[in-house]
């Protein structure tokens, strides 16, 4: 029996003839940030599309909870790269979205989001429209649309690449925060290594495609985090293997999961 919540064994991918995911194994345990990084077009979102069930994989097995994911009762929220709101909503009505379409009515779905507004930055714009906000505060409202559908796990695809770098920096910060408060379990794909450092607690390093995990990760940083932990040896020391290893793959001779060779980075057990 798998200690977690999801896990992908030997998953291989192809499309029309390209193979994408050569042999890809993960997992996430229940409460977990785990984030996938790696090269553009390596397969990270189809990762993502086999998770929710978009997508099939060719050999290999998806299993929540240590039964095969299609007979597994299971929900997920899914939070795309771009925000997706609907124009012609209210950020209220865009929040309570996935709610009213799990069958609440739009009066119970508005009551069951309107106490969240304050804690997501928003209150007071319960009744914009999201051409009204910042891309900023858009983030938090479909971040705020995703998390309040009851769910097991947030599927998180690269939610922030759109944002200038000061918007990321605060709404990373913000989310750490309600991480540590809430504890979801959450799977995220992510271009920037800063980024995986400071939300996961683990980290998979993908190579180009086909793609393989190269390197596992275990981020030792104690929880909660401060941006300022970021400057922190153990911080420097994850992120610049991470960057070597997406630079230098090749040189990555061993393919086990495993721990960082230098010392301020904790061992993988396995
Ligand atoms: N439905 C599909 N049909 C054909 N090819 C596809 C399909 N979905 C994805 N691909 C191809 O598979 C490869 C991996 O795509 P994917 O979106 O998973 O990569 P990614 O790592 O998330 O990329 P990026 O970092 O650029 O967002 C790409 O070359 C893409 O064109």
């Amino acid at each position: 029996m798998s200690d977690k919540m999801v896990e992908l064994r030997n998953i291989a991918k192809s499309f029309d003839g390209m193979q994408v995911l050569g042999d890809i194994s993960l997992g996430v345990g229940n409460g977990e940030f785990v984030s996938i990084v790696g090269p553009s077009g390596s397969g990270k979102s189809t990762v993502l599309r086999l998770l929710t069930q978009s997508l099939r994989p060719d050999s290999g097995s998806v299993l929540f909870n240590g039964a095969p994911l299609e007979e597994a009762p299971h929900s997920f929220a899914f939070m795309p790269q771009r925000d997706a709101l609907m124009p012609w909503r209210r950020i209220i009505d865009n929040a309570a979205l996935g709610l009213e379409v799990k069958g609440k009515s739009r009066r119970a779905a508005r009551a069951a989001v309107a106490p969240l507004f304050e804690r997501f930055g928003l209150a007071g714009f319960e009744h914009h429209y999201p051409s009204e906000l910042s891309g900023g505060m858009r983030q938090r409202a479909a971040l705020l649309r995703t998390v309040v559908q009851t769910q097991d796990m947030l599927l998180l695809d690269e939610p922030f690449g759109a944002l200038d770098a000061l918007t990321r920096t605060q709404i990373q910060e913000w989310l750490q925060g309600m991480w540590t408060e809430h504890r979801w379990t959450a799977l995220l794909i992510t271009h920037d290594v800063r980024e995986a450092v400071f939300l996961s607690d683990r980290i998979y390093v993908l190579s180009a495609r086909p793609a393989r995990i190269i390197r596992e990760f275990r981020v030792p940083l104690p929880r909660p985090r401060s941006l300022a932990d970021l400057g922190s040896p153990a911080a420097q020391a994850i992120e610049t293997e991470i960057l070597q290893t997406l630079l230098h793959p090749l040189e990555q001779d061993d393919l086990r999961p495993v721990g960082l060779k230098s010392a301020s980075c904790s061992e993988l057990k396995s």
